[in-house]
């Protein structure tokens, strides 16, 4: 696999896949811009060689097209200001006008594309999009390894379309370091799973079963697995057609031996909104036209002390939506206990995922547990064992 370290970029545009799928408040500012720094790099040993840059991503899950709130365009100043060059934007990833603003490219510039995922074509794979986007670059380069488990146009599919194909420094290190934790096994391994990406990560958890002994079930995904004990959640986020699912998961972590640990109680709210009403209910006691959006004071005790416990922690997924400081406790309570089992105990701690690594950096612990990685879905399903569509279209 051709690396950034040792390709030579001079004279060459780098067309760089990278993962800018950062969170942004209400005023569209960037709340965490771990994803974004990652990548300096990347872009700096480009620049450097004497290369120019056309940056494209994604942000969110757009469903229609052009929408201000996933608009790349918020993100133009602070790149502008991490990379330090005025970077320049194409409102549309595959207009004329995007080809004409690559064409011009000099050396030590840099172009940002408008959201890829503006075009269902992106998520679909489709060939004629990826193709139209490689007509912007000479150079293939994937620095994207949170999207990589991802066979979309810009992440896999375009890789045909060019001989140079090169991996980032930010999918060199993360591929590194998911490999050491894959032969860092000191028991107990715990697993911690929350977040609001149900569908996605349920199934990991069926692989996760194998490998952990205690695997915590947190945030959004709780309200799943309670549905299928036959709890009730009220309105909380769930997807019924995996219920079935996570019944047959709760049987199979008890043939495994796995110690299954389901929130106690969650604080639930009227609305969704910080200021909404709250009130705390045991696990499975929601009323009607509430919603779970944390998880309540014993349930952050009982994981506290199986964190406390454990030699290696894998964390994917807030407890809560920590975005809305009132429903961020549990968020911040697991991630001292993380800390401390880090700290006090000698545990390997491994957080993934970009609100994962955003609460944890927003809590301060950025710093204080042993990795965090840019990846959610990619590293758990790179742990799994599966080869990575952004990867494999690297090796190809
Ligand atoms: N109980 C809940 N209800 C709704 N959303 C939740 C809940 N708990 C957590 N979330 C949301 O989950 C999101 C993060 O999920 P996810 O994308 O799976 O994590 P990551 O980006 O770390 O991989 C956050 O925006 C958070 O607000
Ligand atoms: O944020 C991401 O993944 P993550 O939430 O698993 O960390 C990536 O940008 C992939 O986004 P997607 O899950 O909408 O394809």
């Amino acid at each position: 696999m051709q690396t950034v370290a040792n390709f030579n970029f001079a004279s060459k545009k780098a067309l760089v896949r990278v993962d800018f799928n950062v969170p942004l408040n209400e005023r569209f500012e960037i709340t965490d811009d771990t994803r974004i720094k990652a990548t300096i790099p990347t872009i700096q040993k480009i620049l450097k060689d004497g290369g120019s840059v056309v940056l494209m991503s994604h942000l969110g899950r757009p469903k229609d097209g052009p929408t201000e709130k996933y608009s790349l365009k918020h993100l133009v100043t602070p790149l502008s200001l991490v990379f330090g060059v005025k970077v320049k934007f194409a409102t549309d990833c595959i207009s004329d006008e995007a080809v004409e603003l690559a064409n011009g490219l000099q050396a030590g510039e840099i172009l940002l594309l408008e959201n890829l995922r503006f075009y269902k074509e992106e998520e679909k794979g489709d060939v004629d999009f990826a193709q139209k986007l490689a007509h912007l670059g000479n150079v293939w380069v994937n620095d994207a390894f949170g999207t990589a488990h991802r066979a979309h146009a810009s992440t896999a599919v375009i890789g045909q379309f060019f001989s140079d194909k090169v991996s980032g420094y930010v999918m060199q290190a993360e591929l590194d370091n998911a490999q050491k934790i894959l032969e860092y096994s000191e028991r107990p391994f715990t697993a911690i799973m929350g977040g609001s990406k149900i569908s996605d990560k349920i199934l990991i958890i069926e692989r996760l079963l194998d490998k952990v002994d205690n695997l915590i079930i947190g945030g959004g995904m709780t309200y799943t697995f309670s549905l299928a004990e036959g709890g009730k959640i009220g309105k909380s986020i769930c997807e019924p057609d995996k219920v079935e699912l996570a019944k047959q998961l709760i049987e199979k972590a008890k043939a495994k031996g796995v110690n299954l640990i389901m929130p106690l109680d969650n604080v639930c709210a009227d609305d969704f909104n910080n200021n909404a009403n709250r009130q705390t209910v045991e696990r499975g006691e929601i009323p009607d036209g509430w919603e779970g959006l944390d998880i309540g004071p014993k349930s952050i005790a009982l994981f506290q002390e199986t964190i406390a416990k454990s030699k290696t922690i894998l964390w994917n997924g807030p407890m809560g939506v920590f975005e809305f400081s009132n429903f961020a406790i549990g968020t911040n309570a697991i991630a001292d206990a993380v800390v401390k089992a880090t700290e006090e105990n000698g545990a390997f701690s491994l957080i993934g995922g970009g609100d994962s690594a955003s609460a944890v950096n927003n809590a301060g612990y950025g710093d204080r547990v042993s990795y965090v990685s840019t990846g959610g879905g990619a590293l758990l399903e790179y742990m799994e064992g599966k080869t990575l569509p952004g990867v494999a279209a690297l090796e190809a």
